[in-house]
């Protein structure tokens, strides 16, 4: 299977970032709790050194909670602040001040000696497509808070959120491009919808997560739509297609269709809670 970016959006969204970093003290990162590895670009370690970082297992009410609370081990050990958050229904999101002060302890501190005193931490959101930049702003940001204005001078052209009296947020989050190293990469991006389905095959890419499913979580497909789980992940297809009356013309099995429910069963969480991949493989 091929995918296909556009290099001019990349460059575009990557100028951005390194503008907007030199204003802020804080990176919010999102990742998507299910593929934690394969939703990050490695770039922001290099965009965001020096700054306080915080990343936060989004979407994590989609993925197994042992292996979120395994990778949030993994990141601590990193040394990076952590969180997992569901942006949609709010969770986690209470926790979030905290932790952000914890994440810029180093940074308050260095104010306090210099004589500096309740200066706002900046922070700005990055992630990249669909990974729930918006949603969680929203979830953070709520109705009650003001936009700052542009300062003269300062921020020229931005616009900050200003969430409470010690946190500002730039309200335009930062566009990270997925890396793909490889194949692998790739494909989990596309299980979790992030990469267009009109440029992948369909039946291909149901019959790679009817693949994973068999062996990392025997039993579901069965559950789910009455099928056998049989070796060969194109007939498993078929049954899906055959239990769902999935039909062309009447009576041809339509394994498109069976694809497409699948994989959107798949991304709603309808097959139950699923991570994709696993801190072990990265130790
Ligand atoms: N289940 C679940 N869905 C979420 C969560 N956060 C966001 N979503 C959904 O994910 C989809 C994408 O969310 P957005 O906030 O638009 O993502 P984004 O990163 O701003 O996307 P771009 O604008 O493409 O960069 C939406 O359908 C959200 O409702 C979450 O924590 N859990």
């Amino acid at each position: 299977m091929h995918f296909q970016w556009y290099p001019g959006h990349m460059t575009k969204a990557k100028r951005m970032m390194q503008e907007n970093i030199k204003l802020i003290d804080l990176v919010i990162e999102l990742v998507d709790a299910r593929i934690p590895m394969s939703s990050r670009n490695p770039e922001i370690d290099e965009l965001g050194k020096n700054k306080a970082r915080l990343i936060l297992l989004n979407k994590s009410d989609l993925a197994e909670d042992r292996w979120n609370d395994a990778w949030a081990e993994y990141f601590k050990e990193k040394g990076y602040s952590v969180l997992k958050v569901n942006s949609r229904k709010g969770g986690g999101i209470k926790s979030i001040h905290g932790v952000i002060q914890e994440a810029c302890k180093e940074k308050i501190e260095r104010d306090r000696k210099r004589g500096i005193l309740n200066r706002p931490v900046r922070a700005m959101v990055v992630g990249i497509p669909n990974v729930g930049k918006s949603t969680f702003i929203n979830a953070l940001a709520g109705k009650a808070c003001t936009k700052t204005g542009n300062k003269p001078g300062v921020t020229k052209g931005k616009q900050w959120i200003r969430l409470n009296k010690n946190v500002e947020l730039l309200d335009t989050p930062g566009i990270l491009w997925p890396k793909f190293e490889d194949q692998t990469v790739g494909l989990r991006l596309a299980f979790i919808g992030s990469i267009k389905d009109e440029i992948l095959n369909t039946e291909e890419l149901a019959a790679e997560l009817i693949g994973f499913l068999k062996v990392k979580y025997p039993g579901v497909l069965k559950e789910k739509y009455q099928i056998e789980e049989a070796e060969d992940n194109y007939v498993c297809l078929n049954s899906v297609a055959k239990s769902r009356h999935c039909l062309v013309r009447g009576n041809e099995l339509d394994t498109e269709k069976a694809a497409k429910l699948l994989l959107d069963d798949f991304r709603n969480g309808r097959l139950g809670k699923i991570t994709l991949e696993f801190p072990g493989d990265y130790a």
